[in-house]
Formats: C-alpha cells, sequence, structure tokens
C-alpha cells in the first residue's frame, strides 16, 4: 500500500476504537462511581437510575448519563431481562463494579487514590519523566509525593486503605511463608498502615512491635493497633528513615518501601537497617519483582519512576542491594498461595 493510498482508506471513526481514546477516563469512572457510592446503592440488588439517584442524592439526568459510561466500563450492566425496556431499565453491578462496594471487602479505597490527582496529575507529565529520568510529583505539586499527603488527607486516607487492603492478604502470605518463632523485637520500617505488623504481632504472641513511618502516615497505623487491641505491644514512631532506623529489632520488615526508592535512596534505607540491627539478626523484603513476562508489575514501576522515582526491581537487584548494605545469607523465600506471583519474598541475615 503506498502512503497516499493509505491515507485514502483511513478512516478516523473507524480507527477510534482502535485507539480507545476514551481509556484514560476509565480510572476517573472508577473514582466517581466510588467516591458517589453508586455499588454501594446497587448492593446486591437492582435499581433504577431515579433510585440509584435517590439513595445517593444526585441529579437524576446526569446520573443516567454518567451510568451509560460505568456500562461502557462494565463497571454496571442493565439487569438480565431488563435490557428491552428502557423505560423501566434496571441497573445491577457486574463483578467488577462489586470491587467498589464500601461494605464487602474491596477495592474501593484503591480505586479513589490510584485515579485521585495525587497519583494522575504527575502521569500527565509521564513524557517528560521519560526525557528526562526524574519524577514528575515535584515539579506538579512543588513537593515530594508524601508531603503531598500529609497535605491532603482525604486522598492520604484513601492511600493508607489501599495499602490497607493490599496488605491483608500480603500479610497472610507473609506469617504463612516465614519463620517467625523465636522473634523479640519486630521492627517495620515504612509499616504504616499498620497491617502487617498487626498480623505479624499476633502470629507471635511473645514479641513487641516498632512502626516507624513519617508523621501524616502514624496516625492510620495508630487506628489499626487500636482495632486490633494491640496498642499496648507495639510503639509508634514518627519519623524519617533517611535519618535512621529504631535500632535492636531482632526482625526488620521492609514491605513495599524499597520500590518508591532510588538506587541511591535504597543502598541508603538499607545501610540505615545495617546499622540499627545487631549481627544474627534478620531483615525480610517483600517487593514487587520485575520480570520479562508483561504483568501489571510493568505498570506499576512506570508509576514509581511518576510519582517517586522508585522502582519495581529484578530479584538480583535486590539481593545486590541487600549485599552491599552488609546483609548476607540472602533466600528466596516462595510467598505461599502466590508463588508465580510477580512478588519477591527475601529473607537476610544482619553480617
Ligand atoms: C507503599 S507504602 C507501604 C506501606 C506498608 N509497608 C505496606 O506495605 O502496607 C510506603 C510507606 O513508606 C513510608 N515512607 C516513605 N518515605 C518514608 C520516609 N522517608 N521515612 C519513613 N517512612 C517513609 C510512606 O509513608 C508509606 O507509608
Amino acid at each position: 500500500m503506498t502512503p497516499g493510498s493509505r491515507a485514502a482508506a483511513f478512516s478516523p471513526l473507524r480507527e477510534l476504537q482502535t485507539l480507545q481514546p476514551f481509556q484514560w477516563s476509565a480510572g476517573l469512572v472508577a473514582r466517581g462511581m466510588a467516591e458517589l457510592r453508586i455499588a454501594d446503592a446497587l448492593g446486591d440488588g437492582r435499581r433504577t437510575t431515579e433510585q440509584i439517584a435517590e439513595a445517593i442524592r444526585a441529579h437524576g439526568p446526569s446520573l443516567e448519563r454518567f451510568l451509560r459510561v460505568c456500562e461502557l466500563h462494565r463497571l454496571v450492566a442493565p439487569a438480565a431481562g431488563a435490557e428491552d425496556s428502557a423505560a423501566v431499565r434496571l441497573w445491577e453491578l457486574t463483578p467488577a463494579g462489586h470491587l467498589l462496594r464500601s461494605d464487602v471487602p474491596s477495592l474501593r479505597g484503591f480505586s479513589i487514590a490510584v485515579n485521585a490527582p495525587g497519583m494522575t496529575r504527575p502521569w500527565e507529565l509521564v513524557a517528560d519523566v521519560v526525557r528526562t529520568g526524574c519524577p514528575a510529583t515535584r515539579t506538579v505539586w512543588g513537593m515530594d509525593h508524601w508531603e503531598y499527603y500529609a497535605a491532603h488527607p482525604d486522598e492520604a486516607r484513601s492511600y493508607a486503605e489501599t495499602c490497607a487492603s493490599l496488605s491483608v492478604e500480603a500479610a497472610e502470605a507473609l506469617v504463612a511463608s516465614v519463620s517467625l518463632a523465636g522473634e523479640r523485637e519486630i521492627v517495620d520500617v515504612g509499616g504504616s498502615p499498620g497491617t502487617v505488623l498487626a498480623r505479624v504481632l499476633r502470629e507471635v504472641p511473645e514479641a513487641h512491635g516498632v512502626l516507624l513511618d513519617l508523621p501524616w502516615a502514624i496516625g492510620y497505623a495508630r487506628e489499626t493497633f487500636e482495632q486490633a487491641g494491640l496498642t499496648g505491644r507495639v510503639e509508634l514512631v514518627p519519623g524519617d528513615f533517611r535519618a535512621e532506623v529504631p535500632a535492636g529489632g531482632s526482625l526488620y520488615l521492609l514491605k513495599n518501601v524499597l520500590c518508591d526508592l532510588d538506587d541511591e535512596a535504597a543502598a541508603q534505607l538499607l545501610a540505615h537497617c545495617a546499622k540499627a540491627a545487631e549481627p544474627g539478626s534478620r531483615l525480610v523484603l517483600l517487593d514487587w519483582e520485575y520480570t520479562e513476562h508483561s504483568s501489571h508489575v510493568h505498570a506499576n514501576d512506570v508509576e514509581f519512576m511518576v510519582l517517586t522515582g522508585g522502582r519495581a526491581r529484578t530479584e538480583d537487584e535486590y539481593r545486590r542491594l541487600l549485599a552491599a548494605a552488609g546483609f548476607e545469607d540472602c533466600r528466596r523465600l516462595p510467598l505461599a498461595g502466590h508463588e508465580r506471583a510477580p512478588i519477591a519474598l527475601i529473607e537476610s541475615v544482619r553480617a
């Protein structure tokens, strides 16, 4: 085909479908639906637009138009058997729509946090990030990612809910995969909202916990330990791991913390952990693993690149960082129930 004949055959109207130009809005639609609590209004039932509008106090005609785009993104569907009666159209949730409910375990907080300005605005500069190799958050907000959460408590809460919802399952897998018997002082570095440490402390009743996180995040951890009845067994340390890490731990946990750090900052944090840990103490690292197989981790990786300058790493890269900081006997452990997931669980010992 010559360039001329290709131009003649080109149909922008048809190709619109190929490019999916409104794909960018899928996340914002999910966030809008979560914020409006449409999924809560529908629950396991079927409702008309008017019934939903009344339940969530929305403008009915606008809601009807919004529900059509929710349908396009497969979050709601016309209830089976009611498709051809537009006058009494009943909506119900799809399986994806159920993930936006707040009355069942869900990804509602996640859908809000990852589609809120703190994350989406820096993503708008992804081309600049690729050109320069520098994260975009400071360019957009004049502050780093964590300072942004300190200044935006609503988004920070959704982010904390996100970490909590993802960490419940990860914490179960962790306690099933790592031998914890005999641990006396467990330090969770960057550990808010405390989901992981709370689960670990329940597993080792004789152990005491220390959770270090930035001041903006400590309140969420406090809530977690209060709800778990564990406040007496944990010390919450508002601090900055770029300065130091609490000393004296028999076990240090680093879950999804290195992924937000560039190599220099990751090396510095591990050096602080090595300084704080007694010889023979363990460090357990759980984090996204960069592999050749295409997976969501490649999207996470670019998100770290855009937001914080961090990265997902290969197992070898984690091992090299640990060894350089003074941790030895690195062992990759299978993560129970998630053996094939792109997640690295690595145990090492302070030399
Ligand atoms: C991706 S979250 C992971 C949270 C938790 N470990 C989990 O997996 O549920 C990263 C955490 O590191 C904390 N963090 C980032 N920079 C920090 C710093 N300089 N000092 C202490 N904590 C920090 C953040 O506040 C956040 O709570």
